[in-house]
């Protein structure tokens, strides 16, 4: 029987790879072990594919517009086989990253097959056993394939296939109105697709509402149907690709339809039971350090991880956060626990939207009946204005104190902006920090600042205030 490894990884995309590159890294055995592509979801099947898509759009839809600045361009041609070279380029730029190659020079022994546990503490990946001191479980999630009659009759899309396609789909139905639906949506109009976007709910659901119909309008603008308050109910083949018939009654023809309706755990072919690891639909069960709660040798990271029954954060920056919380907890055995209140997430549309920490509907549900909601339209930012962008919003959310609960931005750029609201909600910071900070003129950034101003306007507006100002003023 060999030594067991100090760390057995199953998984190699974001969480997996950045859990095994930090224990690697302190000289501890490492066994990583990886049944598809190296890299996985965010390298092969999501951020980078998808946002190589949005920038191929960008770019087209810059051209169409370029008559608003003078510069007269023909309608661009899309070259649908180069956009996908590009795509495949950018995905073959950081592949090396995430590569096998690399792992083994860091000293990870890597296994590319299966893993499955056989006891609680070995797991079994293609010939090898592997018996651990602890196992970090980072298979990820895959899109949810949800129960729709006459769904077995076509070739529905997912994310995992969507960038494979050959040709340009001549009518995108997408199923979801969600962050990879709205941006796959935009992504595709722009690139000259009729797309219809099919949302039970409202779009952008989880985000603030005012976002939303900012968003909503932006989304108009590209041409893109939204069907919201609908569902899908029934999927029929037909000669020209699908028919595809709504709750409202409403039948329409589609060439390609994308389910874009949310993620699953991959908990199938981890044979838990043998691991003693507890899973609920959402994920494995975890305490707040990511620790299993019934196998104390047992972790989870990464879009399978669910800390405290709060369900998945599904992106790639809480995969390498949790590995973070890991390196601290299972390879220091310090207090560490992954805390989501400033974690930021972004719609990669155009204009992008942001939101870290509480919406305003949030925040009222947690309790906080007085909040004090700062607003500053893009529409008064000199930057937006001077590059004829102003469409856009930054709503803060605080406390009567001053105290920042939570930041939405809906502009170009928004999600290079959120950091700093992750900064103030982290750190619990007032709104002073950011009232004080010096912005750079003439910047997008600037808006949240104005925002957080509106604070202390009343404040320094007062009688009061007036009133010293104004004895000051008789002094030497
Ligand atoms: C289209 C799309 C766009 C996205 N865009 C963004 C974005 O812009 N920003 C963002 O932050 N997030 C984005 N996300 C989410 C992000 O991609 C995921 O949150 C992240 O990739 C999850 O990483 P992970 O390591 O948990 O899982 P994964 O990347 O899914 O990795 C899990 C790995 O485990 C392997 N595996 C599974 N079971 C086993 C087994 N039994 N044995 C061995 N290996 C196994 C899988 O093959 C896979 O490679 C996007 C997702 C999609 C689908
Ligand atoms: N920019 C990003 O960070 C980014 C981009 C894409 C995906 N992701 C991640 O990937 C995961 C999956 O994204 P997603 O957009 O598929 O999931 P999601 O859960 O964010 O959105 C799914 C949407 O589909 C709708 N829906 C579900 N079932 C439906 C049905 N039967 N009919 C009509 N509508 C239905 C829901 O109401 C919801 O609005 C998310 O957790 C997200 O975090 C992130």
């Amino acid at each position: 029987m060999t030594d067991p490894v100090d760390v057995a990884v199953i998984g190699a995309g974001a969480a997996g790879l950045a859990v095994a590159t930090i224990a690697a890294g302190l000289g501890l055995k490492v066994a990583l072990a990886e049944r598809g592509r190296m890299g996985g979801t965010h390298l092969n099947a999501g951020c980078i594919p998808s946002k190589a898509l949005l920038a191929a759009a960008r770019s087209a839809a810059g051209v169409r517009d370029s008559h608003r600045f003078g510069i007269r361009l023909p309608p661009p041609e899309i070259d649908w086989a180069a956009v996908r070279a590009h795509v495949r380029g950018a995905i073959a730029r950081a592949a090396p990253n995430a590569g096998a190659a690399r792992l083994r020079g860091m000293g990870v022994e890597v296994i590319e097959a299966a893993a499955h546990f056989t006891a609680p503490d070995e797991i079994e990946a293609g010939t090898r056993r592997i018996r651990f001191r602890r196992c970090v479980i980072a298979a990820g999630s895959a899109p949810l394939v949800p129960n729709i009659p006459g769904l077995g009759e076509i070739a529905w899309l997912t994310s995992e296939t969507l960038f494979d396609l050959a040709d340009p789909p001549g009518h995108l139905a997408i199923l979801g109105g969600g962050a990879l639906g709205l941006e796959m949506a935009q992504a595709h109009a722009r690139l000259g697709c009729l797309v219809t976007v099919i949302e039970a709910g409202r779009i952008a659901g989880q985000e603030d509402a005012e976002m939303a119909e900012g968003l909503r309008e932006a989304l108009a603008v590209d041409g893109i149907a939204l069907r919201e308050g609908v569902q899908l109910t029934r999927v029929a083949r037909d000669w020209e690709g699908m028919t595809l018939e709504l709750s409202d009654g409403d039948r329409f023809g589609a060439t390609h339809l994308l389910l874009a309706a949310g993620r699953v755990p991959r908990l199938a072919s981890l044979d838990l039971v043998a691991g003693q690891v507890q899973a609920t639909e959402r994920g494995i069960a975890t305490d707040a350090g990511l620790r299993s709660l019934t196998n104390r040798r047992v972790f989870a990271a990464g879009d399978i991880a669910d800390p405290e029954g709060t369900g998945p954060r599904s992106f790639t920056h809480a995969a390498t956060q949790h590995a973070a919380v890991l390196a601290k907890r299972m390879l220091f055995r310090l207090p560490a626990r992954f805390d989501a209140a400033a974690l930021p997430r972004v719609t990669y549309t155009d204009p992008e939207l942001a939101q870290v920490g509480l919406t305003e509907e949030q925040a009222r549900a947690a309790g906080h009946a007085e909040l004090s909601i700062l607003r500053w339209p893009l529409s008064e930012n000199d930057r937006a204005v001077a590059e004829g962008r102003p469409a856009g919003l930054v709503k803060l959310v605080a406390t009567p104190q001053g105290r920042l609960l939570g930041a939405s931005l809906l502009s170009a750029h928004a999600g290079e902006m959120a950091g700093i609201y992750g900064l103030l909600i982290g750190r619990k910071l007032p709104l002073s920090a950011l009232t004080g900070l010096a912005l750079p003129y003439p910047t997008l950034a600037e808006a949240g600042k104005r925002a957080a101003e509106g604070f202390y306007t009343p404040k320094l507006l007062s009688p009061f205030v007036k009133g010293l100002a104004g004895w000051l003023r008789h002094l030497p």
